[in-house]
C-alpha cells in the first residue's frame, strides 16, 4: 500500500516509520525533521528498534497515495483537509488518527473517502529524524458512521503486515465518542491541576473529571451513539488507572507552553451539546480556562479563529 502521512510529528513519524518496514511511505512534515529523514532515514527507539528510509516531503503537491493518514494536531485539521483535497494531490482514502472530533471537518473537504481512526500508541519526537515509542497500543479504523467495511479491513490488514496492532471496527462512532469522553475527563483537568493522570483517581479532581466525562456521554447519546454515562465513567477510571504515571498530552502542552487541543475535545463537547440544547457546564469551564491561558500566552491565532 502507498501511504502518505500528513503531519510527521511524534505519532505520524512513529506510525509512518513502522509502516515503512512493509509499505511505500511518504512522511509530510516540516524541516529540520524532513531534511534529516532525507539525509539519514528515520530512527525509531523505545518499544521498537528500527532504522527506516521513508520518503519525506514538506508539501503534498505531485504526491499520490492509496491512503493518507492525518496526524497533525486537531487545530491544524483545516490545513490538512485543504492540502489533501488540492488539485496536485491524488489520494484514494483518508484516515485521521488524531484526538478530538476532526473527521467532520475532513469529510466536508474530502467526502466519503474519509475513514475514522483512533490510536493508543505513545510517541515522542526526540530529535529531528528520531522518534521514540513510549507505549505500544492499538489502532482502530472504520467507517465514520459505523458498519462493516472492506476498505477499513484492507487498511487494518496493511497495518498488521507491518507489525502494528490494528483492527477494523464496525463500531467507530461509539469508540470515537468513548475516547473523546475519556480525554474530556482527563486532559484538561490534569493540565489545569498540573497533575499526572493517577491523581484523577481521588476527589476532588476525580469528581471534576467524572462530570466532564458524563456530560460528553450525554452529548454522545444525543448524537445517536450508544454510550451510557456509566460506561464512559468506567472507561475513564480504567484509563486513569492504566496511565496513572503519565502526564496527559494536554498537561505536556501546557508545560511546554504550546497550544492545546482543548477546542477539539472539551470545546467539541460544548458545541455538539449546544446543537442538541444540552448544557455542558464542566466542559465549558475547562475549555474557557484553557482558552484564556492560551490567549494570555499568545498561542491562539490573533483573529480568534479556532482553526489557524
Ligand atoms: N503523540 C502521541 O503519542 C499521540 C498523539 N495522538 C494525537 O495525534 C495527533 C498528533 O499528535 P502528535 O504527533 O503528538 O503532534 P505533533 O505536534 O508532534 O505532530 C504534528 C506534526 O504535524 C506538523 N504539521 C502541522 N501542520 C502541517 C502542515 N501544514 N504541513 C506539514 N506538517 C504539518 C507539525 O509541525 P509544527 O509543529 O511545526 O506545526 C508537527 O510536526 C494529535 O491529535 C494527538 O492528540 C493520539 C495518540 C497518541
Ligand atoms: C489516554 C490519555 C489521557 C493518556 O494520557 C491521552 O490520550 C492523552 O494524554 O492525550
Amino acid at each position: 500500500m502507498d501511504v502518505l502521512v500528513f503531519g510527521a510529528g511524534a505519532l505520524g513519524s512513529l506510525v509512518g516509520g513502522l509502516l515503512a518496514r512493509e509499505h511505500a511511505v511518504t512522511l509530510v512534515g516540516r524541516d529540520p525533521h524532513v531534511g534529516r529523514i532525507r539525509e539519514d532515514g528515520l530512527r525509531i527507539s523505545g518499544e521498537f528498534d528500527a532504522h527506516v528510509g521513508p520518503e519525506a516531503a514538506s508539501e503534498v503537491d505531485g504526491l499520490s497515495a492509496d491512503l493518507a493518514l492525518v496526524t497533525v494536531k486537531a487545530y491544524d485539521t483545516a490545513a490538512a483537509a485543504a492540502a489533501l483535497s488540492g488539485e496536485g494531490v491524488d489520494i484514494d482514502l483518508v484516515c485521521s488518527l488524531q484526538n478530538g472530533l476532526t473527521e467532520g471537518e475532513l469529510r466536508a473537504a474530502l467526502g466519503d473517502r474519509v475513514l475514522a481512526g483512533t490510536a493508543t500508541y505513545g510517541a515522542e519526537l526526540v530529535d529531528p529524524g528520531r522518534v521514540r515509542c513510549t507505549g505500544v497500543g492499538r489502532v482502530h479504523v472504520g467507517e465514520l458512521d459505523g458498519g462493516e467495511s472492506d476498505r477499513a479491513e484492507r487498511v487494518a490488514a496493511a497495518f498488521r503486515e507491518a507489525g502494528l496492532d490494528c483492527e477494523a471496527d464496525p463500531g467507530m462512532p461509539r469508540r470515537r465518542w468513548e475516547k473523546l469522553a475519556v480525554n474530556a475527563g482527563i486532559n484538561a483537568v490534569s493540565a489545569l491541576a498540573r497533575v499526572r493522570n493517577g491523581a484523577l483517581a481521588e476527589p476532588p479532581a476525580a469528581d471534576v473529571a467524572e462530570r466532564a466525562t458524563r456530560e460528553a456521554a450525554r452529548v454522545a447519546r444525543a448524537e445517536g451513539v450508544d454510550l451510557t454515562g456509566g460506561d464512559a465513567r468506567a472507561a475513564l477510571r480504567t484509563v486513569v488507572g492504566e496511565t496513572a504515571g503519565n502526564r496527559s498530552s494536554m498537561f505536556q502542552d501546557v508545560r511546554a507552553e504550546r497550544r492545546t487541543e482543548v477546542d477539539a475535545i472539551n470545546g467539541a463537547v460544548v458545541e455538539r451539546g449546544r446543537k442538541h440544547g444540552l448544557e455542558t457546564p464542566t466542559n465549558r469551564t475547562l475549555a474557557e480556562l484553557l482558552g484564556a491561558w492560551e490567549t494570555a500566552r499568545g498561542l491562539r491565532p490573533a483573529d480568534g479563529d479556532r482553526n489557524r
